[in-house]
């Protein structure tokens, strides 16, 4: 973490010494999607590097933080990895949704019950006044079980362009296998959040965003400008 500038005495013009300290912006996606369709795995493949050994349904919320650099901007990527499992989310469903700059929906493509809920999915969303200017994206896991698909290319990309989303379809098992075929074409785990982490960037929404080294005590709410012209929609990815 940087250390905070100095505070010296401002004498003529502003020198990267005298300028104050660049703040760490904050960007916080939600992860939603039904129980069992990979969320926790990957959250934790993007944050930690690789698939966990072992998971358990997610009770409430976990928390995931990632920071990157974007064009020498450092970025905290906070992933809410969310439960699937209505009766683990009654209590946390509206700290979810509160100032959220991006939600993820996710589906198992082995699982085409996964990809009916998503209606539901994007309704919880509705119900909590997402506005518009909220980037979503779409994402099949579990390409790599390539023998049990359920959910075509072709019907989730109908449904992601019906909805405004970019679709990707990835395995947070194993994203960059390809020498078996498996996977060939699937979407990295890592390029799909940064994704919307750059989508972020150049929208500058509504950020929390915290000093070096700041408690949490110093998080400010800002609101930036939507440079994009699109309202927000516009999407520089492959898979749109
Ligand atoms: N083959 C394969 N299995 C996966 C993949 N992602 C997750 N799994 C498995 O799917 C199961 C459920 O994964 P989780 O990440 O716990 O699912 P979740 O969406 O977080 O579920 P809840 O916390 O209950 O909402 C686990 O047994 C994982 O090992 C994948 O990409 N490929
Ligand atoms: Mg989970």
């Amino acid at each position: 973490m940087a250390e905070r500038g100095s505070t010296g005495e401002f004498s003529g013009s502003l020198t990267s010494s005298t300028l104050p300290p660049p703040r760490t912006r904050i960007f916080k996606i939600i992860v939603i999607g039904d129980s069992g369709v990979g969320k926790t795995c990957l959250t934790y493949r993007f944050c930690a590097g690789k698939f966990p050994e072992k998971t358990e349904a997610t009770i409430g919320v976990d928390f995931r933080e990632r920071l990157v650099e974007i064009d020498g901007e450092n970025i905290k990527i906070q992933l809410w990895d969310t439960a699937g499992q209505e009766r683990f989310r009654k209590s946390m469903v509206q700290h979810y949704y509160r100032n959220v700059h991006a939600v993820v929906f996710v589906y198992d493509v082995t699982n085409a019950a996964s990809f009916r809920s998503l209606p539901a999915w994007i309704e919880e969303c509705k119900q909590h006044a997402l506005g518009t200017e909220v980037p979503r994206i779409l994402v099949g896991n579990k390409c790599d079980l390539q023998d049990s698909i359920q959910v075509g290319t072709d019907v989730a990309q109908q449904f992601a362009d019906a909805h405004s989303m970019p679709l990707f379809e990835t395995s947070a098992k194993n994203p960059n296998s390809q020498g078996d075929g498996s996977c060939g074409n699937s979407d990295h785990v890592e390029a799909i959040f940064m994704t919307v982490a750059h989508k972020l960037k150049s929208q500058k929404p509504l950020v929390l965003s915290q000093p070096p080294g700041g408690s949490p005590g110093t998080i400010n709410l800002s609101r930036g400008r939507d440079d994009s012209g699109d309202g927000g929609r516009g999407w520089g990815c492959s898979s749109c």
